[in-house]
């Protein structure tokens, strides 16, 4: 269920992210977040709707890259390679096509609506990476990188029992590491609090 709060914090945060951000220092942070993991299978996401632009560093990834590709309304997305070729899938995103292998990736590059610094990530509101990290999680180790501008931070973002949590969060001014104990803390003063 989303609640009315977190309706209004997606909305708030959402119309944060469209004021966009440093995209070459978002685009540094998150080659330098991916360096340790050279190698492995890495799913990224093609941007729309003003989501922060991860292509620069998936192209700069050396492994395997794949992209989401939502199967159906409460299935977890599945990954296909990344190659030449893009079609339009559901909701406006745009996915490899049927012929493109199926990959299982080893880190992910989930992008955010908005998010806390205890590593709650709030999405479009499908439950889609919630549930494939949730699935991904039960087969073994995945890193989940989330990816979005400062300013879409939110004081604290309502836990469910569903929440797949980031274990790492990149943003135009940095990575921060999710401390389950500094989101609700008094120091975030201009956090997005409607
Ligand atoms: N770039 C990108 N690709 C992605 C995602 C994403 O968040 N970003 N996804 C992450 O899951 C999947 C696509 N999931 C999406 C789920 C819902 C909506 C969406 O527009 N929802 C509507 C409400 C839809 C409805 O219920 O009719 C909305 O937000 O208004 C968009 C994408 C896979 N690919
Ligand atoms: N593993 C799961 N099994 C069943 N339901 C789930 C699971 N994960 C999430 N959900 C449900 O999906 C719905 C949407 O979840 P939520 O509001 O957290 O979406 P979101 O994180 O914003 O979206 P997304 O993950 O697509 O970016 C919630 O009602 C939640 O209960």
């Amino acid at each position: 269920m989303d609640t009315g709060l977190k309706a209004a914090l997606r909305q708030a945060a959402l119309a944060a992210r469209a004021a966009g951000g440093d995209d070459a220092a978002l685009t540094c942070h998150l080659i330098a977040a991916l360096a340790p993991h050279r190698g492995r299978v890495l799913a990224g996401y093609w941007p729309m709707r003003g989501e922060a632009d991860p292509r620069p560093a998936m192209a700069a990834h050396q492994g395997p890259v794949c992209l989401p590709v939502v199967i159906g309304p409460a299935q977890p997305l599945a990954f296909r390679a990344h190659g030449d070729r893009l079609e339009p899938g559901r909701f406006g995103t745009l996915h490899p096509p049927a012929d493109s292998p199926l990959l299982r990736p080893e880190v992910l590059i989930v992008p955010l609506a908005g998010f806390d610094r205890s590593g709650h990530r709030l999405g479009y509101g499908g439950g889609f990476y919630d549930r494939t990290l949730a699935r991904l999680r039960a087969e073994g180790a995945v890193v989940a990188i989330g990816l979005a501008y400062a300013a879409q931070e939110i004081r604290a973002i309502p836990a469910e029992a569903t929440d797949q949590p980031l274990d790492l969060i990149v943003t135009d001014r940095g990575v921060i590491l999710p401390q389950p104990e500094k989101s609700r803390g008094a120091s975030a003063g201009t956090k997005l609090q409607p």
